[in-house]
């Protein structure tokens, strides 16, 4: 069983599985059609791929390791050229017009490299005058609820505050879009739920957040939509409480494993009928 999944992986899936994929164009803050991204030696990391981030909003990419989520989100932030389709962001494309972007959009590692010996404020100073934003520095220290531990040393601080100083100096130079890669791996419960807090504040601030995550738990409680992919497919483009009533599951992290294991095959049979 599942043949006929893997058939699909190969070239289309069936119109049923992908959802629905026209929506309102005209909030869209990027927009990604047909987007081919083959790396050397032949590995098609992405298979056409389309789907739009509506401005605003806190947008997830979901999908196993290997699925090609890294490599959207190197593509949407210029770091990597695409090898055929259309990629708008802010109404430029990529990569043509990746300096414009540069300009608007924010990326936050997960591993971001603070100053060792600089202090919390001076880290966020530094990028500030980058952006020639110092006026932003109080308001961020306040956002980011970073306040009380201005004054110390970027190196004695706990997991869970660099992170914080991180997304800090992402945003002090006010982009319209920010991309978020795994912002709570190694977080404690508490850590983990302040983040979310402050991803929902920088939404509260009309900036758009494209979050690339592996916890189910944080799709479900931040995003207002989500996209699935698997082999370098779009598969689902989806909000995650229509893709956990499609499975009537009781959280995403259920509809999710059961929209693995149909693509798998490994369940074909259960839900046949609907395709
Ligand atoms: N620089 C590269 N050169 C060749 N192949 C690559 C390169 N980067 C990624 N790949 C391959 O492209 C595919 C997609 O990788 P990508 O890192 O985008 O997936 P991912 O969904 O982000 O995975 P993970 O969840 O493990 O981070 C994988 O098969 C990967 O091995």
């Amino acid at each position: 069983m599942g043949n006929l999944w893997r058939k699909a992986l190969g070239f289309n899936f069936p119109k049923r599985i992908i959802g629905s994929l026209t929506h309102a164009n005209y909030m869209s803050i990027i927009t990604i059609e047909d987007l081919w991204k083959v790396y050397k030696g032949g590995i098609e990391a992405l298979r056409g791929i389309s789907f739009n981030v509506n401005e605003g909003e806190i947008f997830t990419i979901l999908g196993p390791n290997g699925a090609g989520k890294t490599t959207t989100v190197k593509i949407l932030s210029c770091v990597l050229k695409p090898t055929k389709g259309k990629v708008i962001v802010l109404g430029y494309e990529v990569p043509k017009e990746c300096k414009k972007i540069r300009e608007m959009v924010s990326s936050v590692p997960q591993e971001f490299q603070g100053f060792a010996d600089l202090s919390v404020r001076e880290n966020i100073e530094y990028f500030a005058s980058l952006y020639k934003a110092k006026n932003k520095v109080e308001e961020v220290l306040e956002l980011l609820d970073l306040k009380e531990h201005e004054k110390k040393r970027f190196r004695n601080l706990s997991g869970g505050l660099k992170r914080r100083v991180a997304i800090a100096c992402g945003i002090v130079g006010n982009p319209k879009i920010v991309f978020l890669d795994e912002p709570t791996v190694g977080l404690d419960p508490e850590s983990r739920r302040k983040m979310w807090d402050i991803i929902r504040a920088l939404k509260e601030k009309k900036i758009t957040i494209f979050l690339a995550t592996h916890y189910l738990d944080e799709a479900e409680k931040l995003a207002d939509r989500v996209v699935v992919i698997y082999k370098g497919k779009m598969i689902k483009e989806t909000s995650p409480r229509e893709l956990v009533n499609e499975f009537n599951s009781s959280s995403l992290e259920d509809a999710y494993l059961e929209l693995m294991r149909e693509l798998r095959g490994e369940n074909f049979e259960k839900r046949n009928s609907d395709y």
